[in-house]
């Protein structure tokens, strides 16, 4: 059996894969206190992490887990950074995973996890670039610890119009912001794809207008691209 990892800064996502299919979770440290995986059938552990501190323990759990690492190039999709490795691998297999599935086209990778990442591939597999942001989660809590009289709960109101109280004018807010932004790159590039994954994604999907492709495996399947 195979284990795929996905460790970013809030939590691990998991996968296996055996014979009698995939199963997974968002939460791998929960999975293997509550004996959901039988390691002792795991031989390949494929690991994506952009969680320094991650590391030392995925290595304790899996002796034999392989690390994938930001690439200069693989088949055909070319890095922009100077310096490969600083790129997140969380990003590069998202976009590996989006070019291989449909090259020759271009593409906007949305990960809406702690951060919110946004990158661009053109029709020749070039990273022309991306952008790192708060995630939404971010947004909303350093707003609410910066301020004393805007008050929100944790759930969020699912909308894009002008808000008529507080949590709706701070929800409404940010996915508006969020939302603007990435159709006006879709603008831009009218022909790319739009995928969509990380754990806000779910929030977001509903607002956009236009095809958006919301793929929450989008990282792990990056990795067995990359280690296949
Ligand atoms: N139910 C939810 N509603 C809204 N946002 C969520 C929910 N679950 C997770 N998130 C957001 O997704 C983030 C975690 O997503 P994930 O893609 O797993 O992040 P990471 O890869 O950085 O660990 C959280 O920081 C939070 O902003
Ligand atoms: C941008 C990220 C923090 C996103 O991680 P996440 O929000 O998914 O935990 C991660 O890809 C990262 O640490 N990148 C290193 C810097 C860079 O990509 O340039
Ligand atoms: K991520």
């Amino acid at each position: 059996m195979r284990l795929e990892l996905d460790a970013g800064n809030t939590r691990i996502k998991w996968r296996t894969v055996d014979e009698a299919g995939e199963v997974g979770g968002d939460d791998f440290a929960a999975a293997l206190t509550q004996q959901m995986i039988a390691m002792d059938k795991v031989s390949t552990v494929w690991v994506s992490s952009v969680h320094e501190q991650q590391n030392q323990w995925i290595k304790q759990q899996c002796p034999n887990a392989q690390f994938a690492q930001s690439q200069v190039s693989k088949n055909g999709l070319s890095n922009s950074y100077e310096d490969p490795h600083k790129m997140g691998v969380d990003r590069w297999l998202a976009m590996l995973a989006a070019w291989t599935r449909q090259p020759d086209n271009a593409h906007l990778i949305i990960d809406a996890g702690t951060a919110l990442t946004m990158d661009i591939v053109d029709a020749f597999g070039r990273h022309v670039g991306g952008y790192i942001c708060p995630g939404l989660g971010l947004m909303k809590d350093s707003l609410l610890g910066a301020t004393s009289r805007v008050h929100a709960k944790d759930d969020w109101l699912i909308g894009r119009a002008p808000g008529e109280n507080t949590q709706m004018c701070v929800d409404h807010g940010i996915l508006d912001l969020v939302v603007s932004w990435i159709e006006k790159h879709k603008a831009l590039q009218p022909e790319a794809n739009v995928w969509l994954t990380g754990g806000a994604a779910p929030l977001l999907i509903q607002l956009f207008e236009k095809p958006v492709i919301h793929e929450p495996h989008l990282v792990l399947d990056g990795l067995r691209t990359y280690f296949e």
